[in-house]
């Protein structure tokens, strides 16, 4: 296109600022390599390409221009500055990277103050734990043997569970915890090969008064036993419609939430003692202790029994989940690992690492699974997650680059998702182009916490 009485240059300003204001990246950094002083010119009106890209909401050109080191104070013959334009274009997102610049600039996508009060599946602490209780023997003997506690018994690791009778609906979950009692658990605690766990008492203390046979101090407690030798047979007559699941997973999402709290807890320390039996220190035998809350190595000269150690102890693994904004406000990024089911796409999650803060740990994790850059993060909530002992901490982030490239060796597929599509997956309006995680996933809780915070559904 040549508009007659225009100087080349001129002509190639007018390209540039059209380009600028119809979102073309590539044709806007081109011209900048070659023309940089193109980047602060201006044309009708004073419209610099900083200001038609922020007025046509073209984010990725505001973020090259800015990169770029273009002026964000100019201002045009109404005397806006690209800040005025977005703000009045309601282009938050722009407004925000032009309010304060590098950085944090995008900040502001992040929902202010704390979620509080998300309870994740998995995270209702229907127990006291009552840890001081754990040194005292006494007292955990007379409870251990009381008729009043509650057992929960896993065999290798599968809990025995009561299939509910009847319609289940989100209330009344389709599987409950059978809770046994001493008397027919008494020999398989005594057999070689069965772990024992103080779990806990039961925070809601019931109207009965103390009892000799409850204890004196009226208070119900909860062990975990886990065996790997077939159970007792008395116990299949006794409770002739339970079962192990097996597999644990999908089914342990099935239980009610008072119940899943209690198995995650009692999964985790279980399945560190069936990993850690001999000391990873020395290789030395080593004694259940503290109501099986710490291991400690029977050979004297060891190190462990020295200083601050954490090998007698239960682990937790901290994994970061995250979802991460677009620098634009409007999409969230997911994806999906192969053993997924067709379809479903999810919240990018990894290990945090030694000597990681967790901000990092996102960033490292979504740049190597998908290879987008992150800015801000933002803690959400957490959810322990007992496959067998990880703590999953759900953030929210905001990118400061779009481009996808995965790590095949994990991830099949990212995408950036818009918020309609989300939040047809919600609403079931119209039909979904994916799934999700179900609702006892703490990336199912992520995702809808952002649509939430960002359309107030
Ligand atoms: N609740 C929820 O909504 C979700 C829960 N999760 C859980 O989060 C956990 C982690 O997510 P994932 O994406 O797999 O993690 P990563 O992206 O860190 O990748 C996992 C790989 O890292 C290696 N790895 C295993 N343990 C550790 C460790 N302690 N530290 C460092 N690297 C380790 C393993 O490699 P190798 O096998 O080669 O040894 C593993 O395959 C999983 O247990 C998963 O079940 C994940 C997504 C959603
Ligand atoms: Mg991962
Ligand atoms: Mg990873
Ligand atoms: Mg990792
Ligand atoms: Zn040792």
């Amino acid at each position: 296109m040549t508009n007659v009485g225009m100087s080349p240059k001129d002509e190639m300003l007018a390209r540039f600022l059209d380009a600028a204001a119809r979102g073309d990246v590539a044709a806007v950094s081109a011209t900048i390599g070659h023309s940089g002083s193109f980047i602060n010119e201006s044309g009708e009106n004073g419209w610099t390409a900083l200001m038609l890209a922020t007025r046509h909401g073209h984010v990725e050109v505001v973020n090259t221009l800015l990169s770029e080191g273009c002026d964000k104070s100019l201002v045009n013959k109404s005397g806006q500055t690209s800040y005025d334009i977005a703000k009045f274009w309601g282009h938050k997102h722009i407004a925000g990277l032009l309010a304060d610049g590098k950085g944090g600039g995008n900040r502001h996508l992040l929902p202010r103050g704390s979620a509080g009060g998300q309870e994740n599946y998995f995270s209702r602490e229907f127990l006291n734990r009552m840890s001081e209780k754990r040194t005292d023997s006494q007292w955990l003997e007379a409870k251990q043997s009381s008729p009043a506690s509650v057992y929960i018994l896993f065999f290798n690791l599968n809990p025995f569970v009561t299939p509910t009778a009847g319609e289940t609906s989100e209330s009344r979950a389709p599987f409950g915890l059978c809770r046994l009692r001493w008397e027919s658990v008494e020999a398989l605690v005594k057999q070689p090969g069965t772990t024992l766990v103080f779990l806990g008492v039961e925070k809601q203390v019931k109207l009965v008064p103390p009892s000799p046979e409850g204890g004196k101090d009226g208070l119900t407690a909860w062990f975990a036993l886990n065996t790997d030798s077939i159970p007792v047979k008395e116990l299949e007559l006794s409770y002739p419609n339970s079962v192990f699941l097996k597999p644990p997973m999908p089914q342990l999402l099935r239980l009610n939430p008072n119940e899943a709290g209690v198995i995650a807890q009692a999964r985790s320390v279980l399945a560190w003692h069936d990993r850690y039996s001999f000391c990873p220190t020395c290789g030395s035998r080593t004694k259940v202790c503290e109501g099986g809350y710490k291991r400690t190595c029977l050979n004297e000269d060891c190190r462990s029994l020295q200083g601050i150690q954490n090998t007698c102890y239960p682990r937790v693994d901290p994994v970061v989940i995250m979802l991460v904004i677009h620098p634009d406000g409007n999409q969230c990024l997911l994806g999906r690992k192969k053993t997924f089911p067709a379809g479903m796409f999810s919240c990018l999650a990894g290990f945090v690492e030694a000597g990681e803060s967790m901000e990092d740990a996102v960033r490292r994790e979504v740049e190597e699974e998908s290879g987008v850059k992150v800015g801000p993060v933002q803690y959400v909530s957490s959810q322990p997650w007992p496959m067998p002992s990880s703590l999953m901490i759900g953030c929210l982030a905001v990118a400061v680059s779009t481009h996808i490239k995965v790590d095949e060796d994990e991830i099949e597929e990212a995408r950036w998702f818009t918020r309609q599509q989300v939040i047809d997956v919600f609403t079931k309006n119209s039909q979904p182009v994916f799934t999700i995680p179900p609702r006892q996933a703490i990336a199912h809780q992520l995702i809808k916490y952002w649509i939430g915070v960002n359309a107030n559904l």
